[in-house]
């Protein structure tokens, strides 16, 4: 593993490395921020961040500031990247941002030519809490949370390994891939057009499946472009209503999809993991 960068922050330490990694079969980059707890020496639980379509690891690590709410926690944060990278990954071939680089949709793909590389769960789940387990004073407790895309990462990987997660949250998440135009390309290409493939990456469909409970947490902005036609809020809250499933859901008003949104409740967010770790 490469340090490419390693700046002070709040007392901690913001990180970008690199590494060859065996799930996606490439180099991958992501960022890890180290509370001053841990940069001590201390072992100190980790939330990861998903992020969505178009970002890298460095989306959040820049916008959200979430860096000096998780030093007066005593968090670190681990901020992958949305997909596997490099000139060997095959790309969207009509070139669009919802599919292909930047939108890996936290899918094991089964699909060629998608599979060789498009193993997003296995790399968050799997392989990067490994490595930076072993590279870093971090506990084995974790939380998860993202953002649209990777709302949808966190709900899913949470809710399909409720072991490895203390707590779950997202913003303005996909909540059903298998009902908006996002997720249905995605998971069309990557798992292939058998649709009950899909129930294990939707959300809706493992709750009413039902999911075990988790501690579980939702915003979502009113003033979003994107909430009717591909996030569906409403779609949750349903079937958490029918299946009994106690989730917390906020609609947060005139707040819109961008990182603004993020940065106005990502101190909820973290401090509602902080109670769960
Ligand atoms: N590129 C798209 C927008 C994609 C988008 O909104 N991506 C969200 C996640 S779904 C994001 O976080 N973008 C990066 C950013 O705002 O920093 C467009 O131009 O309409």
């Amino acid at each position: 593993m490469k340090t490419l960068s390693s700046v002070k922050c709040f007392e901690g330490q913001q990180l970008q490395l690199q590494h060859e990694s065996a799930a996606l079969s490439c180099t991958m980059q992501f960022s890890v921020y180290l509370p001053p707890a841990a940069v001590a020496g201390k072992k100190v639980p980790v939330v990861y961040w998903l992020s969505g379509l178009t970002c890298t690891d460095q989306n959040f690590t820049t916008k959200a500031g979430a860096q000096r709410i998780a030093a007066d926690l005593g968090i670190a944060l681990v901020m992958p990247d949305t997909s596997p990278r490099g000139p060997q990954v095959p790309v969207d071939p009509d070139n669009s941002w919802d599919f292909g680089l930047g939108a890996g949709f936290y899918v094991n793909a089964t699909q060629a030519p998608w599979k060789t590389h498009y193993q997003m769960e296995r790399y968050v789940v799997d392989e990067l809490p490994e490595l930076v387990e072993a590279e870093f004073p971090l506990q084995p407790r974790r939380a998860i949370c993202g953002h649209s895309m990777g709302g949808h990462g966190a709900l899913t990987i949470a809710l399909n390994h409720p072991n490895r997660y203390a707590s779950v949250s997202a913003f303005s998440p996909i909540v059903a891939p298998s009902q908006c135009p996002w997720g249905r390309k995605a998971l069309g290409h990557y798992l292939g057009e058998s649709r009950e493939s899909w129930l294990r990456y939707d959300t809706v469909a493992l709750i009413r499946a039902g999911a075990r409970q988790l501690p579980m947490l939702v915003d979502q902005g009113t003033a979003d472009s994107f909430l009717a036609e591909q996030l569906k809020t409403d779609l949750l809250i349903t079937a958490c209503a029918e299946m009994g499933y106690k989730a917390q859901i906020n609609y947060r008003d005139g707040y819109d999809h961008s990182y603004y949104f993020i940065a106005s409740f990502i101190e909820n967010h973290l401090k509602f993991h902080a109670r769960h770790l």
